[in-house]
């Protein structure tokens, strides 16, 4: 549900702007041949309307030579008007992709520029599917946009010609008709569509939430399996299914009182043209036509009244279509995409820069949500180089939250987290709690979230060091080499340790000044935990760690407890290293 309010017609106006940037870009080349091929169409529809109304009168007079001529003129029409159209649904398609690329990159740079996704994803529960609102609403609205604007800045033209040939022929009441009809089928039709647009969103959001489903059991295929939870999961799957028939089957019988409306008035329509003639010649206008004159004359005039009545309809479907962009271009997370311009950034600043990560003064937060208590309060602490922090409590008390609110994903209820390390090898690292793979070789596992190699970089002997050091040199030969495209979902062909010694490969490979591993070491042997943090500590690479092995506190200078109930505190384990 939306209103045409002022920020609507703001964020068409930007929509617009996207995709009209200058006055000479393609876009509004492509545009104005759109506009031209869709009026040159209006004219030889009207050429073509009236191809029969000549028949009547050719066929009448039995005139051969005419009748020749005439259907010459006839074909001529139609390769033009066949070839109009298909040049202009060419080019609508041509526009409609080109849109759908501007658009879709514009999303993605604010979708992926900013920590949009995260908050859409995991933190706000009003959106549904963002996937599905970038992948597929996008392609839908600029489908609908490509074939209707043209015709629609036309149909007014149309409109307002049409009503003056029908009024030529028929007097005030042939207009008058056509009108009355229109705004009285428009109103009912409108009574029952509002129905079917609301089932037609639901329809939609549960489809997406039916695939999303689908997906969990792929990603998740061998936990489940393990668990031998297909009964579950297939109720669970069965049980989004059952929703989205039924507001399928709902849709259905409220389609089918609107499609009865539609039939009715568009035959209706097809008769209210003779209805409307009847009464002139009823009257006596007509009288001194010859019978051939006058049959050629209802045709003509058959043609004009229908063709206004079409293009009455055509507004009202494109009316409807326009709404359905609006919707669209509404919907939370596009329009949040649209307006925003990133909530949360970064403090940070030059100085101190290889010396301190970040800075937390008299911090409090909590979980987001609106009845979350504090999990800390008033925390104050540095991460600073040569400071090697373990971070301890019970499960949920809020360490992995403290990274999260550090690291700026989370808002923090009160106080200050100054950060001066910027993301990536001359500042900081994090290893998140869950290993992160991407696609792609062995080399680009290694060098993630970077595609190209920095100056200073380690060569691949140092590479090849880093995964024998990590026992994973065996994946080179698995792979094929460092750099063989292998096609693997790497999560599901690597074990969990794998994983995160792998991260730890990735962590060596960029050797940052600073690293916060959360739970990192959980899945590998204490042997091997001691081996990476020495690496990291050969490496210069000073660490905030998450975890509940006491064997991580000999790795690190100073314990962050968390305590529970907003409590916690800091003890030096060790004089600075
Ligand atoms: N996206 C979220 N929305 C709302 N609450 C959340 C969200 N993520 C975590 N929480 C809640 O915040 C609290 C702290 O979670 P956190 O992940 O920080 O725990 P933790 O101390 O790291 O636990 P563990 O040792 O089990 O990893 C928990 O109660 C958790 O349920």
């Amino acid at each position: 549900r939306f209103h045409f309010d002022l920020k609507f017609f703001k964020r068409f106006l930007k929509i617009l702007k996207l995709l009209f940037p200058r006055l000479k870009s393609a876009n509004v080349l492509l545009f104005s041949l759109l506009l031209a091929l869709v009026l040159l169409e209006q004219v030889v529809i009207y050429f073509v309307g009236l191809v029969p109304s000549k028949y009547y009168s050719v066929l009448g007079d039995k005139d051969k030579t005419a009748f020749r001529n005439h259907t010459l003129y006839a074909l001529l029409l139609i390769v033009s008007i066949a070839f109009i159209v298909a040049t202009e649904k060419y080019v609508m398609s041509v526009f409609h992709v080109t849109a759908r690329k501007v658009l879709t990159l514009h999303l993605h740079k604010r979708y992926f520029h900013s920590l949009l996704y995260y908050h859409l994803n995991v933190l706000d529960d009003q959106v549904d599917n963002p996937d599905q609102r970038i992948t597929q609403d996008v392609n839908k609205m600029c489908d609908t946009f490509s074939q209707i604007v043209a015709k629609l800045l036309v149909s007014p033209f149309t409109i307002v010609y049409y009503m003056y040939t029908t009024w030529e022929k028929t007097g005030y009441i042939g207009p008058l008709c056509v009108v009355g009809f229109f705004a009285i089928s428009t109103v009912f039709n409108k009574f029952l569509m509002s129905a079917v647009v609301h089932l037609v969103y639901k329809q939609e959001k549960y489809e997406g939430d039916f695939r999303y489903k689908h997906m969990q059991i792929r990603s998740n295929a061998e936990s489940v399996a393990f668990y031998r939870a297909c009964r579950l999961e297939e109720w669970k799957t069965n049980y989004r299914l059952r929703k989205l028939i039924g507001v399928q089957q709902r849709l259905i019988l409220k389609e089918y009182a609107l499609n009865f409306s539609i039939q009715m008035a568009d035959y209706l329509g097809s008769i209210l043209s003779y209805v409307v003639l009847a009464i002139p010649i009823f009257s006596g206008v007509y009288d001194d036509l010859s019978p051939s004159d006058l049959s050629a004359l209802i045709s003509e005039n058959a043609f004009v009244t229908i063709y206004l009545i079409s293009c009455f309809t055509r507004l009202i479907d494109m009316s409807i279509q326009v709404t359905d962009i609006a919707g669209t271009a509404h919907r939370s997370v596009i329009n949040r995409l649209m307006d925003s311009c990133l909530i949360l950034r970064l403090h940070s600043s030059s100085e101190d820069q290889v010396h301190r990560a970040f800075s937390v003064q008299k911090l409090t937060y909590c979980a987001p949500r609106p009845d979350a208590a504090p999990l800390v309060q008033d925390l104050t602490f540095n991460f600073s180089v040569g400071d090697n922090i373990v971070i301890t409590g019970d499960s949920g008390c809020g360490k992995s939250s403290l990274l999260r609110v550090v690291d700026a994903l989370w808002p923090a209820k009160q106080g200050v987290v100054e950060s001066y390390a910027s993301h990536g090898h001359t500042g900081i690292i994090f290893l998140p709690q869950k290993a992160l793979l991407t696609d792609g070789s062995l080399r680009q596992q290694i060098t993630y979230p970077y595609c190209n190699q920095n100056s200073g970089a380690p060569d691949d002997v140092q590479i090849i060091q880093f995964l024998k050091d990590a026992d994973l040199d065996h994946l080179i030969e698995r792979t094929g080499g460092l750099d063989v495209d292998v096609d693997w979902n790497w999560h599901d062909v690597l074990s969990p340790g794998e994983m995160q010694r792998l991260s730890f490969v990735r962590l060596f490979y960029h050797a940052p000044p600073f690293a916060v591993l959360d739970e990192s070491t959980s899945q590998v042997s204490i042997k091997m935990e001691q081996k990476l943090y020495d690496i990291c500590r050969q490496l210069n690479i000073t660490v905030m760690s998450v975890g509940h092995r006491d064997s991580l506190l000999a790795y690190h200078d100073l314990e962050l407890r968390i305590l529970g109930e907003g409590k916690w505190e800091l003890n030096r384990l060790r004089e600075n290293s």
